[in-house]
């Protein structure tokens, strides 16, 4: 076990000017799963796709193993799997054809390849659809083929750009599940998402990404030890609240620090949450917004992301 990937001070800027990764550093073990954590636009795709060698950093470097990817990107690129955000198949071949074609990219051939392609069908479930065309998939099917296609020539880090957006709740599951089992085969992930549950559920080590920085990283408990000491009292509205008057409302109860409103559920810092929540829920009601449930919870994600930015993961 040692350090598989290090990246230091790695920076892309894009020719219209945004500057999407900005001077970002860190590492990740041998057998860890890693998530980069962020909103929409922080910069999780732009850092994958300078790993995986498809955009040029504008400064900075990687290191994956020994080999640095602006030095040595094809000896960096064997080591990667990579399972990006477009699904790249062809959807009148079957399953198995389509791996047989990726696995000719990897220059995988005859029993070797065959064993392979039966191997990653295996793990991600696809094995009695192997015959069957890829354009009668589901997405989620689809994209466990692509992950399927990205584990063929056995890489010892994976990387998985957001793989369950837009997917059913069933294949979702199975995606999550079988990225947990590559640890016990000793693979390296790491893993982009912007739904804090997915890297609550899956990571050894989670970065939280932001406007391009790593604002910050650790393991869950550490992370959450940086909310101090608030505590997170998650409101769900009922369908029929105001969401513009219930952030008016919120603004104006002394006791929260920072709170977010998305999806008709509120994320509220207090530094004592039993003592500030009857002076909550009396104001809400003085204003007509209705609850169905209050909680206090220990800070999630969303609460450390809420307590370092102020805005939701979401908005
Ligand atoms: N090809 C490009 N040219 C110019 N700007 C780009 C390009 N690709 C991305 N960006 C910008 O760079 C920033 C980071 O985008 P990126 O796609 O890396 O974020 P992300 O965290 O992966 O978000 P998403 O989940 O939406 O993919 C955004 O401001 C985006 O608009």
């Amino acid at each position: 076990m040692g350090t598989l990937v290090r990246v230091e001070h790695l920076t892309k800027r894009y020719a219209s000017g945004t500057l999407a990764v900005d001077n970002v550093s860190f590492t990740i073990e041998e057998g860890e799963t890693f998530s980069l954590l962020g909103p929409n636009g922080a910069g999780k795709t732009t850092l994958l796709s300078m790993l995986s060698g498809i955009l040029a950093p504008t400064s900075g470097d990687a290191f994956i193993g020994e080999y640095s990817i602006r030095h040595a990107p094809l000896a960096a690129k064997r080591l990667i799997g990579v399972v990006p955000q477009e699904i790249a198949l062809y959807p009148t071949l079957t399953a198995r054809q389509n791996l047989a074609f990726w696995g000719g990219l990897y220059d995988l051939q005859g029993t070797t390849l065959r064993a392979r392609i039966e191997e990653a069908l295996e793990i991600v479930g696809l094995r009695e659809h192997a015959n069957e065309r890829v354009e009668t998939f589901s997405g989620g099917m689809k994209r466990r083929l692509n992950i399927a296609a990205g584990l063929l020539h056995q890489p010892r880090l994976l990387l998985l750009d957001e793989p369950t957006v837009g997917i059913d709740p069933q294949s979702r599951r199975r995606i999550l599940d079988t990225v947990k089992r590559f640890n016990e085969h000793g693979m390296t992930v790491l893993y982009t998402t912007h739904y804090m549950e997915e890297a609550e559920e899956l990571s050894h080590r989670i970065a939280i990404m932001d406007h391009g920085h790593i604002i910050a990283l650790g393991t869950l408990d550490e992370l959450r030890q940086l909310v101090g000491e608030h505590e997170s009292i998650r409101i769900t509205l009922r369908e029929t609240a105001d969401e513009e008057a219930t952030r008016r409302v919120l603004a104006e109860i002394p006791s929260i620090e920072n709170a977010t409103l998305t999806d008709h559920h509120i994320t509220a810092l207090v530094p004592n949450a039993a003592a500030a929540l009857p002076a909550i829920a009396t104001h809400l009601s003085q204003h007509h917004i209705p609850i169905s449930a209050i909680e206090i919870e220990r800070p999630d994600l969303e609460a450390v992301f809420l307590h370092l930015t102020g805005r939701s993961l979401r908005d």
